[in-house]
């Protein structure tokens, strides 16, 4: 089983800029984690839930279809739905935004069921320095491309970081697959 999934160039540099322009004439949520927990030592970033941007369908519908080819190709997990709205994470060096090393598997009956997460590099590397997504499948840490428009798909239940944002801003979107439990 691959680890983790790359697929560079998954959206166009326009299409990027274009959510990142739509999300931020949305209000924003300060990022809560899996299981409602705000301890502000494991995430700091604000959030908005594309679900609820006007215009976005057409978002979803590719990240359907880079799940589903994914999974296809490389993982072929049992999958059913996705039962969350995609999110868009800001994490902004003024806060020191960042996510400690988790998993994406939680204890509720949504956050239960993820089974692959798909994490899309929104912002051009130059934009900001830190805020690199770090995925650690075995004993080697891997770095997930910084590219704008790259997609990393990986199993839910690996370990991943995104480290503090020392200058500038980074947005990501992250979107779950569902399906029964691991058997
Ligand atoms: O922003 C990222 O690159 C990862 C986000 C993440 O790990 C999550 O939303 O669970
Ligand atoms: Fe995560």
């Amino acid at each position: 089983m691959l680890s983790v999934h790359a697929v560079p160039g998954a959206f166009s540099v326009g299409e990027c800029n274009e959510i990142i322009a739509a999300i931020s004439r949305a209000p924003t949520d300060e990022a809560m984690l899996v299981g409602r927990n705000t301890d502000h030592n494991m995430r700091i970033a604000e959030l908005v839930w594309i679900d609820e941007v006007d215009g976005m369908g057409w978002v979803m519908d590719r990240l359907i279809e880079l799940v589903r080819q994914a999974n296809r190709d490389h993982f072929e997990f049992d999958l059913t739905a996705f039962e969350e709205s995609p999110q868009v994470a800001i994490y902004k060096a003024t806060d020191a935004g960042h996510f400690v090393w988790h998993s994406d598997i939680g204890g509720g009956p949504k956050s239960g069921k993820r089974k692959l997460t798909l994490v899309l590099q929104l912002s051009p590397p130059e934009d900001y320095e830190g805020g690199t997504l770090e995925v650690m499948p075995g004993a080697q840490v891997l770095q997930a491309s910084r590219a704008q428009g790259c997609v990393s798909v990986f199993p839910s239940f690996t370990l991943h970081q995104v480290t503090p944002v020392r200058s500038g801003v980074r947005h990501s979107l992250t979107v779950w697959a569902h399906g029964p439990a691991f058997r």
